[in-house]
């Protein structure tokens, strides 16, 4: 049997064209080492990013748990001052707390108005955002948003894919990240665009018996690497020290495509969404048929969704 498991692939100093070449048209994630990123991997300590930016309000996650589950809401949201908030998830046991001594923030940074606007770290970290340089990969054009993100130590970010390309700059601290392929999304549990396991290191088998067929990309991003994760790409990401990162997302498909009320990058294609919608007034057709009936007609229709729609290269 293949093994499910594997490294993803590390490259120093690539290039534009070599990335636009020889990379990117693989669709596979991929660490990009040695890339000129600006004077941020020197410069961002906790003291400076604090003073840098101030005492602006930010909106951060609080976890008790290491392990944040969107889907069962185990954490909570807080405002708090950008500078404080830095220095708390630098720590490891707090003074100041919101649930517990040892609880874990993690940032995203959103828009002005988190509804309509995109994440820019120019337009809201302008200071920090001198300070690094995006490896522009792609298009002018295509640039989607650029996603400030800090994390405690420990924590780990649900299982997620996005819709849109990203390069996953990691500035400071040790991440390490697991990534499945979009072909293994039968065996992920998906709930909308995250997975139902969050534990990918140590999957409960019984209540998720096909987790296993799933094969494992992993990485370690040391501070200065950038990760290539394709759009549909799912990952899991576990920050193994304090960290800061900057993502910028960048659209794979024409503009049109994409719903233009997104403002996070994660939701399905226009096409995606009405296709999904159609097919549910379907199923809610076949339910005026019996159970033996509606079987029978189920797996002819799941077949001619085989045979019409997937591509024949994957497994
Ligand atoms: O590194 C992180 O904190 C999360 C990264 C992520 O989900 C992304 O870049 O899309
Ligand atoms: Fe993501």
């Amino acid at each position: 049997m293949e093994r499910r498991e594997a490294a993803v692939e590390r490259l120093h100093g690539v290039t534009r064209e070599r990335f636009l070449r020889d990379i990117y048209p693989r669709r596979k994630p991929v660490v990009l080492t040695g890339l000129e990123l600006g004077t941020c991997t020197t410069k961002w300590t906790t003291d400076y990013l604090s003073q840098a930016e101030g005492s602006k309000e930010v909106k951060i996650h609080v976890s008790a748990v290491p392990q944040m589950d969107f889907l069962s809401k185990n954490f909570v949201y807080r405002t708090m001052p950008f500078d404080a908030f830095v220095r708390r998830a630098a720590e490891v046991k707090h003074k100041e707390y919101f649930l517990t001594e040892d609880e874990k923030y993690y940032l995203r940074s959103v828009g002005e108005d988190v509804r309509k606007d995109i994440a820019d770290i120019r337009k809201q970290f302008p200071i920090l955002a001198e300070d690094i340089i995006i490896p522009e990969y792609f298009e002018k054009e295509k640039f989607f948003s650029s996603v400030f993100r800090i994390s405690s130590a420990g924590l780990q970010l649900w299982t997620h894919y996005d819709v849109m390309d990203n390069f996953l700059i990691q500035v400071t601290g040790r991440k390490r990240v697991v990534l499945y392929s979009p072909r293994d999304a039968p065996y992920l549990y998906l709930s909308g665009t995250k997975s139902e396991v969050l534990d990918v290191d140590n999957p409960d088998m019984e209540k998720y018996p096909l987790f296993v067929k799933a094969k494992r990309y992993q990485c370690v991003l040391e501070a200065g690497d950038v990760l290539f994760i394709p759009a549909l790409w799912f990952h899991n990401v576990v920050s193994e020290e304090f960290g800061v990162a900057l993502n910028v997302f960048w659209k794979h498909l024409p503009a049109e495509s994409y719903d233009k009320t997104d403002t996070y990058g994660n939701k399905d294609p226009m096409a995606a969404s009405r296709a999904i919608q159609i097919l549910d007034r379907a199923l809610k057709t076949l339910e005026e048929l019996p159970e033996e009936y509606r079987d029978f007609y189920a797996r002819r229709m799941v077949l001619r969704i085989q045979e019409k729609a997937y591509r024949n290269d994957y497994g």
